[in-house]
């Protein structure tokens, strides 16, 4: 390419990289760390050439904005991931579709969904999530992970199709995903040629081949479902019955919004974007709250002070709650959910392509080049942010910090945040964050005091402060803490948000996520005697131990069919993996 730089243009800066390998023997686990301090060496946009592709790394806001959104006709591409060479064209994948007619027509699709959906009564699914999850981790704090995952994957079952049934196999088919196009997660991410390996040589092939056949009898599925209730008028508000009952009616509304397939997969998308990524935050927010205590406090007072008659924190109540709202911006900022995490830099969560040859700055960037947007990098902008490093939700809050601003019955908020990425290709999903991020973060502040564990002697267990694991999304690993129900007036309310919003399968869900412990007792008890004490209660069918849940979705059946068919040794086994890690 550099045959192509036009006079008076130069190269981008970038580190010195060997030849085909660039610089992938010196990448971290944590790669954003390395990214961010050659950002630090070379200013705010540098590149590198690895394996004969040019990537281009920017970690200032404004250079995002100028050329992502800016210049969005020739930035809005995205490149090909090698694991799954079919990202570009196929329909199946939103998020990583190249600028195509298809992805222009489901962006638009999944835009009206957001829409109408923000008008009719969806909100209460998060709500009613929140309480449960609440419940759940008022019983054993030490399954948190397994307690956020739950509410993240029903909260977006339950907006996407009506119900929380479909949680517990988007989970799997949705980490799966996530090893298909991870360079961590499957070696043709790294070693592009192995892309290029029929299938009968290739597991990564095999692997992403059953995951898709699953994951696309599963979402058919699920329209089935919502089909019948549509029939027996009885479907719960839902992306898909939006579809179905007010987009589709007559077919010039699918030349609009695709075909009813089409739409299955798009609703499929946004599920799997919302089970990915909410789940970090919250993660992130308990982590904040046991190294920065004090805000915690601040926090709860504030939540006392407007929640005056003791409720936990409901959506309606979000003007007034401005400090929880800049608490919910302030951990998306000091832990990105996605901070470009590519050790192998062959793909990174989900970058721009450059189609047409560019110049910025005097600066010649190539077209085809990879671009990445380094929210680690732009996140620790000195200027912006001043004293990065430190969780300060006071930054969105108080006129003399540079990110403030007013009204505060409306700011802070997510809408635009650079963590949700650029241009045509902006995160779908904010008003969902945005409400999942403050119900559940404001309830845990009303609910639980949370503060680190002490051993014996009076020592305190220490906990990290930013070791992550690098598939994709940045989850903190796992990490110690003690979380007490504040009062027992809040103990009986947690209770009441319990028993109101059970659901027919709670049991075998409070089985996975509490390792089989019984949930009202506290007691553990043996696989077996669990089993037998679902069979009779109808949780699980006696015959059906060694159905798989694949088995019955595999027959296209409805959703009902799907879930009374998940077996007993498929929860087990979740629960033992723990993918989620
Ligand atoms: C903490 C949670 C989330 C974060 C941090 C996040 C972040 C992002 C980022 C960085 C992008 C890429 C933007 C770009 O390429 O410039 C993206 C794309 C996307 N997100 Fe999210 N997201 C989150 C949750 C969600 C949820 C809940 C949904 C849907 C229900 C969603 C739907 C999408 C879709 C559909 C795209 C693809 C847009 C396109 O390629 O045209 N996201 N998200």
């Amino acid at each position: 390419y550099r045959r192509r730089i036009p006079p008076g243009a130069r190269r981008l800066p970038g580190p010195r990289c060997y030849p085909i390998v660039g610089r992938v023997h010196d990448i971290p686990e944590q790669s954003w760390l390395k990214f961010y301090e050659w950002n630090k060496q070379y200013g705010p946009i540098y590149q590198m050439e690895m394996f004969g592709d040019v990537h281009v790394w920017i970690s200032s806001e404004k250079v995002a904005h100028e050329l992502l959104s800016r210049r969005a006709p020739i930035y809005s591409d995205r490149p090909v991931i090698p694991n799954l060479p079919d990202n570009r064209t196929s329909g199946d994948y939103l998020a990583l579709q190249g600028r195509t007619d298809t992805w222009k027509r489901q962006r638009k699709l999944a835009a009206q969904l957001m829409a109408v959906s923000a008008n009719a009564a969806l909100h209460e699914y998060p709500t009613a999530e929140r309480d449960r999850f609440l419940y759940l981790l008022s019983r054993d704090p030490s399954q948190y992970r397994e307690a956020i995952e739950q509410f993240t994957t029903r909260t977006v079952s339950r907006l996407s199709w009506g119900s929380p049934h479909p949680s517990a196999v988007l989970r799997e088919t949705t980490m799966g995903l996530l090893e298909t196009i991870s360079p961590a997660g499957a070696l043709p991410n790294v070693v592009s040629w192995l892309a290029h390996l029929p299938a009968f040589l290739s597991p990564w092939k095999r692997k992403e081949n059953a995951r898709h056949a699953r994951e696309a009898a599963l979402f058919k599925g699920n329209v089935h479902y919502v089909h019948d209730r549509l029939e027996e008028g009885n479907a719960e508000p839902s992306f898909v019955r939006t579809y179905i009952a007010t987009l589709a009616k007559n077919p010039a509304d699918a030349a609009k919004w695709g075909s009813e397939a089409e739409a299955t997969y798009v609703v499929g998308q946004m599920a799997i974007a919302g089970a990915l990524t909410i789940g970090s935050p919250i993660q992130s927010f308990i982590l904040a709250m046991l190294h920065y205590p004090e805000w915690l406090k601040k926090l709860q007072d504030e939540i006392d002070r407007v929640c005056d008659d003791g409720r936990c924190p409901q959506w309606e109540d979000r003007e007034k709650l401005h400090m929880l709202r800049a608490v919910v911006k302030e951990v998306v900022r000091w832990r990105p959910p996605v901070p470009t995490v590519n050790p192998g830099y062959r793909y990174d969560r989900i970058p721009h392509a450059l189609e047409k040859d560019d110049v910025y700055e005097g600066y010649f960037i190539p077209a085809g080049s990879t671009i990445h947007a380094l929210e680690w990098g732009m996140t620790r902008d000195e200027e912006m942010y001043p004293d990065p490093e430190a969780f300060n939700p006071d930054r969105w809050l108080n006129p003399k910090y540079p990110t403030y601003k007013e009204p505060l019955t409306i700011y802070p908020n997510l809408n635009g945040f650079s963590q949700f990425g650029f241009g045509r290709r902006t995160c779908q999903g904010v008003p969902i964050v945005d409400q999942d991020l403050f119900l559940v973060m404001g309830g845990l502040a009303w609910a639980f005091n949370i503060r680190k564990k002490r051993r014996p002697d009076g020592t305190e267990v220490p906990v990290h402060w930013n070791d992550y694991t690098p598939l994709l999304i940045a989850k903190p690993k796992p990490f110690e803490f003690h979380a007490e129900v504040r009062d027992d007036r809040k103990q009986d309310i947690l209770q009441r948000m319990w028993e109101d919003g059970k659901w027919e399968d709670d049991k075998v869900e409070e089985m996975q996520m509490l390792d089989r412990k019984n949930i009202v007792t506290g007691k553990t008890i043996s696989r077996a005697t669990l089993k037998k004490e679902m069979v009779e209660e109808g949780d699980i069918g006696s015959d059906r131990g060694s159905e798989t849940s694949t088995d019955g979705i595999g027959t296209g059946e409805a959703l009902s069919s799907v879930h009374s068919t998940m077996s007993f040794s498929d929860l087990q086994s979740e629960s033992e993996k723990d993918i989620w890690t």
